[in-house]
């Protein structure tokens, strides 16, 4: 004994892009997390990972594509937050997309709902509150942003 230390060893953020998709009226799109990932079932905005070697626009345009068959035009980097989950530290890389080609399929058999807030999907991805609280914000929208339960 007296060897380990008594902090965990900090733990390396897994960056992640993820795309806040607006359509012409402002709604927002959120997807379902499929089944066998971590925190299946809860709603989210579409995005995954950054690969080694991708940018976070490079990911974002590949992460939309595989999940909702969608090429994204320029993607406006917007807002970073950190989030820790039991499972991962992650970094959220925001950003708007306002402009994609393609209609939107459900590739990872995923469900989706485009949203105004206040939202009705529920759960949400509790890395996901901070940046709906600045798009209620932006939107001059005051009140619960999400359904906690
Ligand atoms: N896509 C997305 N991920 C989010 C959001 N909020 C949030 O905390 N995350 C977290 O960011 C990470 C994204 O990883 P993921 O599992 O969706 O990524 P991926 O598709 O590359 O996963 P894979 O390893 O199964 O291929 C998860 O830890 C997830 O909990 C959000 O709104 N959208």
């Amino acid at each position: 004994m007296g060897d380990m230390p008594d902090v965990a060893p900090s733990r390396k953020h897994t960056e992640v892009a993820v795309g806040i998709l607006l359509d012409p009226q402002g709604r927002m799109l959120l997807t379902s997390r499929p089944a066998g990932k971590p925190y299946a079932g809860y709603w989210e905005f579409a995005g995954g990972k950054v690969e080694t070697g991708e940018t976070i626009e490079q990911a974002l345009r590949r992460e939309l594509h595989e999940e909702l068959g969608i090429t994204i035009a320029a993607a406006q980097a917007w807002r970073v937050t950190e989030h820790e989950y039991p499972h991962a530290l992650v970094r959220l890389h925001w950003c708007k997309v306002t402009r994609w080609s393609g209609a939107l399929e459900m590739r990872e058999g995923q469900s989706m709902r485009w949203q105004t807030l206040p939202l009705d999907v529920f759960p949400v991805l509790p890395g996901a509150y901070p940046v709906l609280a600045w798009l209620a914000a932006e939107q001059g929208f005051i009140g619960f942003t999400h359904r906690l339960e």
